[in-house]
């Protein structure tokens, strides 16, 4: 076979893909263990590389060992968690409540993403109409960082039952910074091989073939992907 740059060998396909398919939000099964500084760079180097509209790299990245902020930040989400048990009734009230939503005290570090919405200043290229867009760019540093920890056998956990108010005034951001992921990550125990919220009953990953759509709202169907799915 010859062999390109541009095309993955099939070991690397398998480690990617085995990444993205193992990848899980963790709250768990962290294990105490201190990720070393060298490990952590990778991480953060990850989220760097991903894209982001205008290349305005918006992201900031907050590391959290303090035991006092994390504490603040439990207490806070505990205090969200009350009230979105409270949006479910009867039975589906209980099971929420039976749900561990969060890693934040068990794992060694937090780490806060943040979006800074000035970034680039007043005109980013590709960010017109869509303001939004900053924040869509933040989202896929979470992701790769997601990603490479998986590979790392690290776990995260993204934590968004917080106010970010209140996140922001624990961390001191300014006006302008949006505290996109307050996000848990240790080595962990195990990976589950599904979703915990899957794992315990709550909802069950939807089939992918009644989710790619040629027609669903009316538009003009240009293939059937249907038989690959
Ligand atoms: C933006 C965002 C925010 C949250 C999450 C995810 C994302 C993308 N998830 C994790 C979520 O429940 C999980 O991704 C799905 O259940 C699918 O599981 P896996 O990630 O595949 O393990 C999540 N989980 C949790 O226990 N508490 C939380 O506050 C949140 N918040």
């Amino acid at each position: 076979m010859t062999t390109s740059n541009h095309r993955f060998t099939e070991a690397e396909r398998r480690g990617l893909y085995r990444a993205i398919h193992e990848r899980r939000d963790v709250r768990s099964q962290f294990l105490p263990d201190r990720i070393p500084p060298d490990v952590l760079a990778r991480l953060l180097e990850a989220a760097h590389h991903a894209p982001s509209v205008g290349f305005m790299q918006p992201w900031d990245f907050i590391v959290i060992e303090s035991r006092s902020v994390r504490e603040t930040v439990l207490a806070m989400h505990e205090q969200e968690n009350q009230k979105a048990a409270e949006r479910f009734e009867g039975e589906r009230q209980e099971h929420y409540r039976s749900l561990k939503l969060q890693g934040i005290m068990e794992s060694p570090l937090n780490l806060c993403i943040t979006c800074d919405r000035s970034r680039g200043g007043p005109h980013v290229l590709g960010r017109n109409s869509i303001v939004e867009t900053d924040l869509f760019s933040t989202c896929m540093a979470v992701q790769n960082l997601w990603l490479a920890a998986r590979a790392e056998g690290i776990g995260v956990g993204w934590v968004s039952i917080l106010d970010q108010e209140q996140i922001s005034t624990v961390l001191n951001l300014p006006e302008h910074v949006y505290p996109l992921a307050y996000l848990c990550l240790g080595y962990v125990s195990e990976f589950l091989d599904q979703p915990e919220l899957e794992a315990k009953g709550w909802r069950s990953r939807l089939p992918l073939s009644d989710l790619v759509h040629g027609d669903k709202w009316g538009q003009p169907l240009a293939t059937r992907w249907s038989d690959a799915l």
